[in-house]
Parts: structure tokens; C-alpha cells; sequence
């Protein structure tokens, strides 16, 4: 019995894979696609993904395109697949055409995590995508309410200096520390508290983005829902939602109290000002709670490995580049000395460490491949077809190194930027961390300022050296990929106090 239902589903699936083959080659085969590697039946390219990890895709695209081009085409699976190389391919995507290429594809982990796909980065391009992406930025990220949320900052970073100082002469991981504090520093503007409910959320947060930035097979071929099934993934999505989606009700439902007893909170957190345009009515479109939930998670998920990892690279950069090292804690002890410690309010002054982070951006994007992008009709680039529902990626990390527009582009060298008028908001495609056009990155801003505030209290607090005489050369830095790609190897550093008696 057990033998006859193998064969019969055996059967099943060898069926259903010479229909998608049949139906591939017909789709295909009156198009004029851009170049791209020789594709097997039924799975097209997807064996190149596998020699991928655990580095990350973007290397091996690079020496791809230098084979095949900056527009390529890759079958993986049922998906059609374009990835572009080069500033000017780029522009078309992300400047010329970029409303044609404003959707994002469809990934069933998101589906299930952020209720269909009901955040921002996910969710498809038209009005409720907009809706939410105006509240972000208008009410969340605004210049003003995230100088709300200042206070918090300082007392975040201030208790990381804390733990740092108390652990003088002995190596710290940075980024456990880092995660940490910015997990804090949002929880906080997010819902105000710190307690069990809102720390229970770090280890399914770590587990979300695990499984947005994984590999998941029923992706790649969308008609065979049973995947997610067989595979297991859909219990484990389903399962891991309703333990978020508790959690963050619960918070909800404390907030809705609070109000109802016409309690006011000094600062509004981003919860209330959620609830508070949810009441207010005056939207297009109804803002649910599952809609809150989905905008809350958003900027935790974005804002945090992000934003850390950014600050790790940039230390590990500068323990290998000593004069480097030297220079930036100059200038940020130069501004703040006379006050003792770094303040929000100076981070402009500090012209050096926005050149150190601008270079950690270009040599450490943090997502190297963006975010992907979709188009929903057929469009041409450079004479080349590009069907409708094609995954569009853009190799930002190929772009940010590409000789043709650095020179020596692996060194880490800052001061390309001294008197340079290419940055990172978007219009130079050379460099584009945060992407372009309609769907880049909202949270600029606050990046930035986590990053610097972060940035300068390391500099300006401590001096730093590798454990166990270690030499700044020896450092390994290789990548390890996902969501966001942070060191392989975690940095470790030996903090002594510039200030002997600030941390103790
Ligand atoms: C160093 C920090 C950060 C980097 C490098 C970064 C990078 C990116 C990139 C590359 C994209 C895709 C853009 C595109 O498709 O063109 C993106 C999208 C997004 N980011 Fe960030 N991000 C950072 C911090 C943040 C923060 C702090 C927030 C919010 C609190 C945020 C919220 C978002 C959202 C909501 C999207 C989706 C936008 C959309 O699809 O319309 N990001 N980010």
C-alpha cells in the first residue's frame, strides 16, 4: 500500500513537472531575453544558487556578468529571473523604468509572517502600499519624532558604554552588544516598556528573519503550493506568527487600556501614534491591527541587524586601518571633549566619520543584492525582453566595487569621498545601500543616526585592540550571508577607557 501511494505521487510529480517544462519553453521561446548561463529542464539555473553559500550570491553574479554581461537572465525554477551589474543598467530599473519595476515578488514566508503581505517591504505596489509607506515616513520617521525618541538613544548607548567599560582589558563581541542596544532603543520608541513580553520578541524576531532571508523552494516554483506543505515550512511560519502576533496583541491591547484610562505618556511611542490615526479615521484606507502589526515588525526587522552590522564593519575597518583608527578618534574627541561625551546634536560636526561610514556602506552594503523587484508587464531594456513577473535584482555590492567607477575599490579608503559628490541617498547608482526610486529605503535617517551615534561613543569612549596580540592584518573578514551580511567571524575587541573614570 505504502509502496503504490510512492509511485502514484512519484507519478504526480514527474506529471506535473513535464507540464511546467512545457509551459516554460513556450513562454519562452518567442522572447528576445538577455544573456545568461545554459538552463537545465525543470530547474533552469537554480544549481548555481547552491554553490552560493555560505557567502552570498553577489560574488559569484559578479564573475557571471563579466561572462555574460550586466543584464543577465537566470531561470531558477519556474521564475523568471534578470540580474543587472552596472550603474547604467541600474538606472533603468531603479530611475527610467522604475514604476514598471516598483513590485516586489511574492514570498510565502512573508505572506504568512506580515498577515498577506501587509507590511511595507513586502507588499505590493498600489495604494495600501502607499498609505503605509506615508505613515512611516510622515508619522514614524519624521525628523521630529525620531528626535522624540532621543532620549532613549542616549540612555541606550549610554548603558552600552556601561557594559563596555565594565569589561576593560577583556574582549567584548560587538555585535551581540550592538543587536542588543538597538533591539532596546526600538522596543522602547515602539512601545515604551522593556519588559518580559517585549524581550520574549528578540528570539522570534532572530527566527523571522532567518526565514525571509532563506532559501524556501516552493518560491521558485509558485505553482506547486503543495511545497510549502511537504516541506514543512508552512507549519513552521503559521506556528511562528501566532506567537509574534500574541505578543504584539498583548502590547496592543496594553496600549488601548492605557488610553482608556486617559493615561498620557510623555512621548508618544509609535504604538500610540499608530492607535491614534487608526481612531482618527481620517485615512483612505482602514489601518486594522494586523496592519499595525505588520508596519511594527517592519521597523524592527529593518532597523536593527541593518544598522549593526554597519557599525561592526566599519570597527572591523578601522582595527585594520590604524592611521584610519586614529584619525576618527581625534576628530570625535576634538568636538566632544569639553562636554564629556557625545551629543546627538554635534554628530554633523564629525565631517571624517561620515566619510568612514559612507566607505563601510560601499564596501559592506549591508544587503548586497537589495531588496528584489518585480514588474508586472513586459518591459525592454537595451533591446532585451523582460517578461512580466521577472524577479529584478540589482548587485549593489558589484556596483559599489566595480574598478570603472573606483579606483582601487577593495581598499578602504575614506577620503574618496573628501571631495566626491556621490552618496547614498539614491541618485548615484554606484553606490546605492539603501537602493532607489520609489521603493528605497525610508529609514535613511534613522539609520544614520544610529550608526553615528553608535560610531562616535565607540571612538570617543575607548581605544581598541585585537585579543590575544592578534595583528590588524590577520583579521579575517570574510562575509557570511543573509537577510543582512555581517562578518562571518563575529569582531572581538579589547576596550581600554579614554576617559579612566567614566565607566566603572
Ligand atoms: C543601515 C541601515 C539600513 C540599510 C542599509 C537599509 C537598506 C534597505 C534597502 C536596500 C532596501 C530596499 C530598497 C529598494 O528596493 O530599492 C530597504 C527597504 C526598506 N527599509 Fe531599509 N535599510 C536600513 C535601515 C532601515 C531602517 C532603520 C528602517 C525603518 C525603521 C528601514 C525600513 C525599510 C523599509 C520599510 C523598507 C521597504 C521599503 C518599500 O518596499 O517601500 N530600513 N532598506
Amino acid at each position: 500500500m505504502e509502496h503504490q501511494l510512492q509511485v502514484l505521487i512519484a507519478c504526480f510529480l514527474f506529471t506535473t513537472l513535464l507540464i511546467l517544462l512545457r509551459a516554460f519553453k513556450n513562454s519562452q521561446s518567442s522572447l528576445n531575453l538577455p544573456p545568461g548561463p545554459r538552463k537545465l529542464p525543470i530547474i533552469g539555473n537554480l544549481h548555481l544558487l547552491a554553490g552560493c553559500l555560505p557567502y552570498g550570491p553577489h560574488r559569484p553574479l559578479l564573475e557571471l556578468a563579466k561572462r555574460y554581461g550586466p543584464i543577465m537572465h537566470f531561470q531558477l525554477g519556474e521564475v523568471s529571473t534578470v540580474v543587472i551589474s552596472t550603474k547604467e543598467a541600474a538606472e533603468k530599473v531603479l530611475k527610467t523604468d522604475d514604476i514598471e519595476f516598483a513590485d516586489r515578488p511574492f514570498v510565502f514566508a512573508a505572506d504568512i509572517l506580515f498577515c498577506n503581505c501587509s507590511d511595507i517591504g513586502y507588499a505590493p505596489y498600489g495604494e495600501y502600499w502607499r498609505q503605509m509607506r506615508r505613515i512611516l515616513i510622515l508619522e514614524l520617521l519624521s525628523a521630529k519624532r525620531i528626535k522624540s525618541f532621543k532620549s532613549i538613544r542616549r540612555e541606550e548607548v549610554s548603558s552600552m558604554m556601561t557594559t563596555i567599560g565594565a569589561s576593560e582589558g577583556s574582549p567584548v563581541t560587538l555585535i551581540s552588544l550592538l543587536l542588543a542596544t538597538n533591539f532596546t532603543t526600538i522596543s522602547r520608541s515602539a512601545f515604551s516598556n522593556l519588559g518580559k513580553k517585549e524581550l520574549a520578541l528578540i528570539p522570534l524576531l532572530k527566527q523571522i528573519t532567518k526565514e525571509l532571508g532563506g532559501f524556501s523552494l516552493g518560491d521558485v516554483f509558485p505553482s506547486l503550493k503543495f511545497l510549502h506543505v511537504i516541506t514543512g515550512l508552512k507549519r513552521k511560519l503559521v506556528s511562528l506568527h501566532q506567537k509574534v502576533d500574541r505578543t504584539l496583541d498583548e502590547i496592543i491591547k496594553e496600549h488601548r487600556e492605557m488610553k482608556a484610562r486617559v493615561e498620557t505618556r510623555q512621548t508618544d511611542d509609535m504604538v500610540d501614534v499608530l492607535l491614534n490615526l487608526q481612531e482618527g479615521g481620517d485615512l483612505e484606507l482602514p489601518l486594522t491591527d494586523a496592519n499595525i502589526k505588520a508596519l511594527v515588525l517592519d521597523v524592527f526587522l529593518a532597523g536593527i541587524d541593518s544598522t549593526s552590522s554597519v557599525v561592526e564593519w566599519a570597527m572591523a575597518e578601522l582595527i585594520k586601518n590604524p592611521d584610519e583608527m586614529k584619525r576618527a578618534q581625534a576628530e570625535v574627541r576634538e568636538v566632544f571633549d569639553q562636554k564629556g561625551s557625545v551629543d546627538e546634536d554635534g554628530l554633523h560636526k564629525l565631517k571624517y566619520l561620515h566619510l568612514i561610514i559612507k566607505e563601510t556602506l560601499r564596501l559592506h552594503v549591508p544587503g548586497p543584492l537589495l531588496m528584489p523587484r518585480q514588474n508586472r508587464e513586459k518591459v525592454v531594456i537595451d533591446g532585451y525582453d523582460i517578461p512580466p513577473k521577472t524577479h529584478v535584482i540589482i548587485n549593489a555590492w558589484a556596483m559599489a566595487r566595480d574598478p570603472s567607477y573606483w579606483t582601487d575599490p577593495g581598499k578602504f579608503y575614506p577620503d574618496r569621498f573628501l571631495n566626491s559628490s556621490v552618496d547614498y541617498r539614491g541618485t548615484d547608482m554606484q553606490l546605492i545601500p539603501f537602493g532607489a526610486g520609489r521603493r528605497m529605503c525610508p529609514g535613511v535617517s534613522l539609520g544614520e543616526v544610529t550608526v553615528e551615534l553608535l560610531l562616535a561613543n565607540l571612538l570617543f569612549h575607548f581605544d581598541w585592540k585585537l585579543p590575544n596580540g592578534m595583528k590588524p592584518e590577520d583579521l579575517d573578514m570574510s562575509e557570511g550571508f543573509g537577510a543582512t551580511v555581517n562578518k562571518l567571524h563575529e569582531l572581538h575587541l579589547v576596550p581600554s577607557s579614554y576617559h579612566p573614570s567614566s565607566f566603572h
